[in-house]
């Protein structure tokens, strides 16, 4: 199942958050070695990003997005998203 999955991060003025940094990164290059993290992309100008995610339950991507080391300076937004009969790949 894929997911849409926007990520806007506020940390605290002031909070030494490096190490978390590290790790949230360390974690995406894992998530996405392993197929879960399919996209990550910047959003321009903010400290955002689109995501999408393969994972078989809402359940799954919930466990996911939950432990990531910057969640709990995330707001997140997520979209399940749906085969496009339009889509050339779904022809
Ligand atoms: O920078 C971000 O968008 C937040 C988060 C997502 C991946 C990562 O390394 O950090």
């Amino acid at each position: 199942m894929l997911f849409h999955v926007r990520m806007d991060v506020a940390i605290p003025p002031g909070l030494d958050v490096t190490d978390r940094v590290a790790a949230e990164k360390a974690r995406a290059l894992e998530l996405q070695r392993a197929g879960v993290w399919v996209h990550l992309w910047r959003i321009v100008g903010r400290y955002s990003n689109f995501s999408v995610f393969d994972v078989a339950t809402n359940d799954e991507l919930h466990d996911i997005l939950s432990t990531l080391p910057l969640y709990p300076f995330m707001k997140i937004e997520v979209t399940p998203l749906a085969t496009h009969p339009s889509d050339l790949a779904a022809q």
